[in-house]
């Protein structure tokens, strides 16, 4: 029987744009026009919440913190596959503090059935979660990002964790500072990707691996847009507002794209897919040995 998706939301409250540790931040716009941004973002992660349930899914939420505004980005606080977490080494002090709620948020979960395991990454290693490690379930390996987050060691550790191959690959630009703000696989093989923010070595190893016709790539604006940054499940691609160019291509190769103006988490720079965390993925490898979810 195919399983529910399920992904891990974080209560907005305590979303803000207090301090800057990515291009996209810059407090003083925030507060601004503070209370318009406050009520567009409750706005925009409700949306995205009732986007993902009207593809069938499911969404679990959790409690935010006071002073950790962007727990409201759960992607970056776990890998997590086959019913086994990996949590996250946050590099920067503003958000080294989520990992506390995240790590007592799993064990909750645990607690219910939802994971048999839950470990953290070694301390001499940076790693943020599913934002710089993204299963690609056509190809039974996961991507990896490092450079401006994560460690590229780190990807070894998660290898060795889930049995699953890696391949890593370099960020160069300082605005696409997780993969998933610039790579995003899809159902069908296809690989949405952002080519600017890659090195050169690393652009070959995604051409090594995905045909021609299966790479799409991102324009500038599409990326600046955070478009990139999206949920695909089955065939629905839930992401922020994409040009009506990307928007068609992924209709023409079969997607049903579904739209969300997220305009409050852009400015903290992040999209549909670093607000949530995808708790059920599992390898062909554990499904194939019976495993249940
Ligand atoms: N996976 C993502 N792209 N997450 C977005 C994180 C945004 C957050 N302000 C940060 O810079 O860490």
């Amino acid at each position: 029987m195919p399983k529910t998706p399920t992904f891990l939301m974080t209560d907005d409250s305590h979303f803000e744009v207090s301090y800057k540790i990515n291009p996209w931040m810059t407090p003083e716009e925030w507060r601004r026009d503070e209370v318009k941004n406050r009520a567009e973002a409750r706005h925009a992660a409700a949306s995205l919440a009732e986007a993902l349930r009207q593809t069938g899914a499911r969404v679990v939420h959790i409690d935010g913190a006071p002073g950790l505004p962007d727990m409201v980005f759960p992607a970056n606080a776990a890998v997590v596959l086959d019913r086994r977490v990996m949590a996250a080494r946050f590099r920067y002090p503003e958000r080294q503090g989520e990992e506390r709620h995240f790590l007592e948020a799993f064990a909750r979960l645990k607690d219910e059935g939802a994971f048999d395991d839950v470990s953290q990454m070694p301390k001499d290693y940076w790693q943020e979660g599913a934002g710089d490690a993204i299963f690609d379930a056509n190809r039974q390996f996961f991507w990896t990002g490092f450079g401006p987050r994560s460690s590229f060691e780190a990807a070894d550790v998660l290898r060795d964790f889930f049995n699953v191959p890696v391949k890593p690959l370099e960020l160069v630009s300082g605005r696409f500072y997780h993969l998933d703000t610039c790579f995003v696989p899809l159902s069908g093989g296809e690989v949405l990707y952002y080519p600017q923010a890659f090195s050169k070595a690393s652009l070959s190893v995604i051409r090594d691996h995905v045909a021609a016709d299966k790479r799409i790539e991102a324009s500038d604006e599409d990326a600046a847009r955070f478009a990139v940054n999206a949920v695909n499940i089955g065939r629905d691609i839930v992401m922020a507002e994409p040009t009506a160019h990307l928007a068609d291509e992924l209709r023409e190769r079969g997607y049903s794209v579904v739209p969300l103006r997220l305009r409050p988490f852009i400015m903290s720079g992040g999209g549909a897919y670093c607000m949530t965390l995808r708790l059920d993925l599992k390898s062909a490898s554990a499904t194939n040995r019976g495993e249940t979810l």
